[in-house]
C-alpha cells in the first residue's frame, strides 16, 4: 500500500485547504488556483486531498469514470440500454497536465480506420477522460499555451468534452476539481484566464519557526515510518472526510436570503468588478462554507470569507499589479450592511410592538 502524506498533516496553510475543501464539497465552485513560492505543500496538500475524499461509484471499465447514477458517456448509454452495466468503486486521484500537453492528448483522439474495424478501441481518451469525476492538477498554469488552457477551461465551463474525427464523436462527461498553481514571479495570467478560475489563494511559506520545526518532524516522521505516522493522524482524517460528506449531503438545502444576494451584488459593482461569475462564484462558495459549518442558511461570515476566497482575482487592476481584493473597502461595506441590518432589525420590532399594542387595546 502507498502511503499518502495525510491532509490534516498539513501544518498551517488554512486558506488553502480551505478553498480545496469547498472544491470537493461542490465541484461547481470553479477550481482554485494557487498561487506562491515552490515548496509550500501546494501538491502536498492536492494528493492529501484526493486520497482524503471516500471512493467514488463508476462504471466499471469506462474509460471516463461514468458515474452509474449520473450523466453517461455514449458508450456507458449504450451499456445501460442493454442492461450491462456494472459498478464498481474508485479512489480518486489527481491527475497531472504536462505543460506540453498537445490538443489530442488533452481532448482523446479516435483512429477512424481502427474505429470502423475494431468500434470503440480505436478511442484513445485524453486527460479529460481520466480527470473526469478527478482532480486536474495544472502545475505552471501561467507556463501553460494559451489555446490549450481555452479548450480545458470550456470543458470544465461545459462539464463535457468531445472527441470527434471525420464527423465521428463520441461524448463524455469532463467534470473535475481544476487546480492551478503558479509563481507569480514567472508572470502573471490574462484576466479572461483569471476569471475562470472559481477560488483564488495566495500561499506564502511559513514565517513561524515553530511551524517550520514541525513541518521538518512530521515530514521526517512520515518518510521514516509512513503507517505509522498515517495511523497518528486517521481519526482526524475520518473527522474531516465525514465533514466534507455530510456537507455534500445538505448542501442542495442551503438557503441564501434576498438581502445577501443583493448585497453580494453591490459590493461587486462597488468593487468595479464587471464579471457575473464573481456574484456567482460567491454565493456557491457561501453556501458550501455554511454547509461545511453544517448550517442550511447562509450568513454574512460565510459571504465575506468567500468574497476573500471568489474576488481577489477578478479585480480590476494594472498590468503587473497582483490580484488583490479592497479589503477596506469591503469592510466598509460589511460594517454599513450590518448597520442596515440592525435597523430593518429595529424597525420590525417597533412595528411589532405596535401591532401587539393594538391588539391589546381591541
Ligand atoms: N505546511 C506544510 N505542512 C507539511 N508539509 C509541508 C508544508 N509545507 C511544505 N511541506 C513539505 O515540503 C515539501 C515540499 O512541498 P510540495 O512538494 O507540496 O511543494 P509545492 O508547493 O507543490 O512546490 P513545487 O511547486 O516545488 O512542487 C513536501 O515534503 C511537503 O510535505
Amino acid at each position: 500500500m502507498q502511503y499518502i502524506y495525510p491532509f490534516t498533516a498539513i501544518v498551517g496553510q488554512e486558506k488553502m485547504k480551505k478553498a480545496l475543501i469547498l472544491n470537493a464539497i461542490n465541484p461547481k465552485i470553479g477550481g482554485v488556483l494557487i498561487r506562491g513560492e515552490k515548496g509550500t505543500a501546494k501538491s502536498t496538500a492536492v494528493r492529501a486531498l484526493a486520497d482524503l475524499l471516500p471512493e467514488i461509484e463508476v462504471v466499471e471499465g469506462c474509460p471516463f469514470n461514468c458515474d452509474p447514477n449520473g450523466e453517461l458517456c455514449d458508450i456507458c448509454k449504450e451499456k445501460k440500454e442493454k442492461g450491462e452495466l456494472k459498478i464498481t468503486k474508485k479512489k480518486m486521484k489527481v491527475v497531472n497536465l504536462p505543460i506540453g500537453a498537445t490538443e489530442d492528448r488533452v481532448i482523446g483522439t479516435l483512429d477512424i480506420e481502427k474505429a470502423i474495424k475494431e468500434g470503440i478501441k480505436a478511442l484513445e481518451p485524453g486527460i479529460l477522460a481520466e480527470a473526469n469525476r478527478n482532480i486536474l492538477y495544472i502545475d505552471e498554469v501561467n507556463l501553460l499555451d494559451d489555446h490549450i488552457i481555452d479548450v480545458l477551461l470550456d470543458a470544465a465551463a461545459m462539464g463535457w468534452n468531445i472527441i470527434e474525427r471525420e464527423g465521428v464523436k463520441i461524448k463524455h462527461p469532463s467534470r473535475f476539481i481544476l487546480v492551478g498553481t503558479m509563481n507569480p514571479e514567472e508572470g502573471e495570467l490574462r484576466p479572461q484566464i483569471l476569471d475562470r478560475f472559481g477560488l483564488m489563494v495566495d500561499v506564502e511559506g511559513l514565517n513561524n519557526v515553530k511551524d517550520r520545526v514541525e513541518v521538518i518532524k512530521r515530514v521526517e516522521e512520515f518518510n521514516n515510518n509512513p503507517e505509522e505516522f498515517y495511523k497518528k493522524f486517521e481519526e482526524e482524517q475520518r473527522k474531516l472526510r465525514e465533514k466534507i460528506i455530510k456537507a455534500r449531503e445538505i448542501l442542495k438545502d442551503v438557503e441564501i436570503s434576498d438581502e445577501l444576494l443583493e448585497f453580494i451584488s453591490k459590493v461587486c459593482i462597488e468593487l468595479g468588478i464587471q464579471t457575473n461569475r464573481a456574484d456567482i462564484t460567491v454565493v456557491r462558495t457561501a453556501k458550501a462554507i455554511a454547509a461545511y459549518n453544517g448550517r442550511t442558511k447562509v450568513n454574512l461570515d460565510d459571504v465575506k470569507e468567500a468574497m476573500e476566497l471568489a474576488l481577489p482575482h477578478r479585480m480590476r487592476r494594472k498590468p503587473f499589479e497582483p490580484p488583490q481584493l479592497n479589503k477596506e473597502k469591503l469592510e466598509q461595506m460589511i460594517n454599513e450592511f450590518k448597520e442596515q441590518l440592525n435597523n430593518n432589525e429595529n424597525k420590525n420590532n417597533e412595528k411589532n410592538n405596535e401591532d401587539d399594542l393594538k391588539k391589546n387595546m381591541m
